[in-house]
């Protein structure tokens, strides 16, 4: 089962705007990214990475887990991104255009070798590949398996449709089977699947609207680019009441069932066996993490 580091919301931040990188401390999400790529104009490329350096270093004590997207690696500020960036140690690399394994390799290869001359803990900087071209959906099973550093994979669909030229709408037909690929490569690999940014920051039904389906395909949190959007995510993410209710439930008539010595019981006319009880155990974890339970059920629960 998937880690439960709570990964629901993911900000971006534009890396060349003072005035937004300061209210950070002030951002309920989970995780924030901070932009080197797409948000800043190829004009304040240098100045960005600098003021992003100098941000991260008078951010110590931070209150979310805080991300860097710099430059593609086949562009001629990817490097030197990481290099501002690492010594003012952010938690993790989001990685644009992770479209081979290969590119993840080079980029472990580099926190590798920063980590030995920092002096700090082989794999403390996570990476968070973005599967965001028709050749990434297709290497994501590959590009998930790389590196132990991988927290998880982001789809972009923004390039993700670019590269396919075709349009994003807001229904999303046109992302379906990437979005399932990229879930699929996710769990396979024990990591979290985060979804791409919803552009209409004014569409709030829209966003909630896309927020639950990718909810129902698997995916555990989502990209932002407004921090009004936070708030929804973690609603849509947070287990119901009553599911929670018929979660614990499911996990008390498990436990009658093995005392009766069978596997499987009726619960309210509906079979409860093993498969049932993983999942009331995930909407149990995932409420906790959440704060939303105070006790989680042991691993026992899943033998027979
Ligand atoms: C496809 C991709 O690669 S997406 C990733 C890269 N893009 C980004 O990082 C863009 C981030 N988002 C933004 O810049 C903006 O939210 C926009 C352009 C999308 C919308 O801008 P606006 O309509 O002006 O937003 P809005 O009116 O909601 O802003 C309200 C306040 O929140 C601030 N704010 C908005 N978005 C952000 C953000 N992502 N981070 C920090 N502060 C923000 C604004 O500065 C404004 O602050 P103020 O009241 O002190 O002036
Ligand atoms: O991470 C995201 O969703 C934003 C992005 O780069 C894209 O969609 O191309
Ligand atoms: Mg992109």
């Amino acid at each position: 089962m998937s880690s439960f580091t709570l990964r629901r919301s993911l900000l971006y931040v534009p890396g060349n705007m003072p005035s937004m990188l300061q209210n950070i401390p002030v951002f309920a999400a989970d995780t924030v990214i901070i932009d080197l790529e797409d948000a800043v104009p190829l004009g304040e490329k240098d100045a960005a990475r600098r003021l992003v350096r100098r941000f991260l270093e008078n951010y110590r004590d931070r209150r979310q887990e805080v991300l860097v997207r710099i430059n593609a690696l086949d562009t001629e500020w990817g490097f030197d991104d990481l290099r501002e960036v690492l010594p003012a140690m952010p938690d993790g690399i989001r990685l644009p255009k992770a479209d081979t394994p290969e590119i993840v390799e080079r980029l472990d290869t580099f926190l590798t070798e920063h980590e030995e001359a920092l002096g700090v803990e082989i794999g403390r900087f996570r990476i968070l590949p973005s599967i965001e071209s028709a050749l990434g959906v297709i290497n994501c099973i590959d590009v998930a398996a790389t590196s132990t550093r991988i927290l998880g994979l982001a789809f972009g669909a923004e390039d993700y449709t670019a590269s396919m030229e075709i349009e994003r709408t807001k229904s999303g037909e046109e992302l379906f089977n990437a979005r399932s690929r990229v879930v699929w490569a996710a769990k396979a690999a024990g990591v979290q699947a985060i979804d791409t940014i919803f552009s209409d920051v004014k569409d709030m039904e829209g966003f909630r609207r896309e927020t639950e389906l990718v909810k129902t395909l698997g995916f555990t949190g989502k990209s932002l680019v407004n921090p009004r959007q936070i708030e929804v995510v973690h609603e849509v993410f947070a287990p119901k009441p009553e599911e929670i209710d018929y979660a614990r439930q499911v996990i008390e008539a498990i436990q009658r069932a093995r005392e009766m010595g069978t596997g499987v019981i009726s619960l309210g006319g509906k079979m409860v066996d093993a498969p049932v009880v993983k999942r009331a155990l995930r909407v149990i974890r995932t409420a906790y993490a959440q704060g939303l339970v105070d006790e989680v059920p042991g691993e026992e629960v899943l033998r027979g």
